[in-house]
């Protein structure tokens, strides 16, 4: 990890203005290592915006008003403006990549620039990444070659080992071919904090809290611990089903009946 960069013990983010230019209805929302959090609520309601204050450091200059605090204070110049201190990577749906170098060359181009040594860390970050893929990524592959799924398994991989950021914002990956529940785990096992935006209801479980928004505004902070346990139960033997059906469908299988779909 970069010497010089700051410890976050918190990140809060502190209320702005619904799409009315009301006051967002609560005091503040801290998130710490290893807490995991999703965003949720209907197309429009302004998740997409929630994420992305936290990515640019809102100070009340963005649509929502809203403001972002590093460890209780507003953060300094240097973790907004200089990327190797930034404490947020963001990985979105349309993450590509268009450098034109194998997948070895890319990761050290940016192991080199964040100054690192140390023995390995090229292959750690790829046995990381396809535990999130079930297309196995290798280090000669090209980066524009790669399925939009190993893409976005090897930053979430690259955000954890190389860039180190202790906050990552994931915003609607779930469908995008990735091992979700192991990624979670992962960050969880890094102490990593998440913020999921998603509309996949195994996601919004596995998190420990989960955002409501409505009409641009945080409306419900919702954490729900063991009174969901058993649904998550079931929607994670519903989800591993339904990984199964898209398996055996992308595999040129006709599916007559579910039997012998086994999660
Ligand atoms: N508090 C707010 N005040 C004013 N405009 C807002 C606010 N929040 C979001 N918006 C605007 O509303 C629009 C929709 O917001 P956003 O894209 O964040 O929604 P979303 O929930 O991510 O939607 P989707 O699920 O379709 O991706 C955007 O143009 C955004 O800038």
């Amino acid at each position: 990890m970069s010497s010089s960069r700051t410890k976050i013990e918190s990140l809060t983010i502190l209320p702005g203005t619904t799409r009315d230019g009301t006051k967002e209805g609560f005091d503040e929302i801290v998130i710490r290592p290893g807490d995991t959090f999703s965003i949720v609520g209907p197309t429009g309601s302004g998740k997409t915006a929630f994420i992305n204050d936290i990515e640019v450091f809102a100070q009340g200059d963005t649509v929502t008003n809203r403001r972002i605090l590093i460890n209780g204070r507003e953060p300094d110049e240097a973790l907004v403006r200089d990327p190797s201190r930034k404490p947020i990577a963001m990985i979105t749906q349309n993450t590509k990549c268009l450098a034109d170098l194998v997948v070895s060359e890319f990761l050290e181009m940016h192991i080199r620039s964040r100054k690192l040594d140390g023995d390995g860390i090229v292959e750690k970050t790829i046995r990381i990444a396809n535990e999130f893929t079930g297309e196995k990524i290798r280090p000669h592959m090209r980066m524009s070659a790669l399925s939009g799924g190993q893409t976005r398994s090897l930053f979430i991989a690259d955000a954890i080992i190389i860039s180190d950021t202790p906050i990552i914002l994931l915003d609607e990956v779930e469908n995008a071919g990735i091992f979700k529940d192991r990624v979670i785990e992962v960050l969880r096992e890094e102490k990593k904090a998440i913020i999921f935006v998603t509309h996949d209801p195994y996601v919004a479980l596995l998190t420990g809290t989960r955002i409501v928004m409505e009409n641009g505004a945080v409306t419900k902070i919702l954490t729900p611990g063991r009174e969901e346990e058993e649904t998550l139960a079931e929607i994670a033997r519903m989800d591993a089903k339904i990984t199964n059906l898209r398996e055996r469908i992308r595999a040129g299988e006709l599916l007559c009946g579910l039997e012998g779909v086994e999660a």
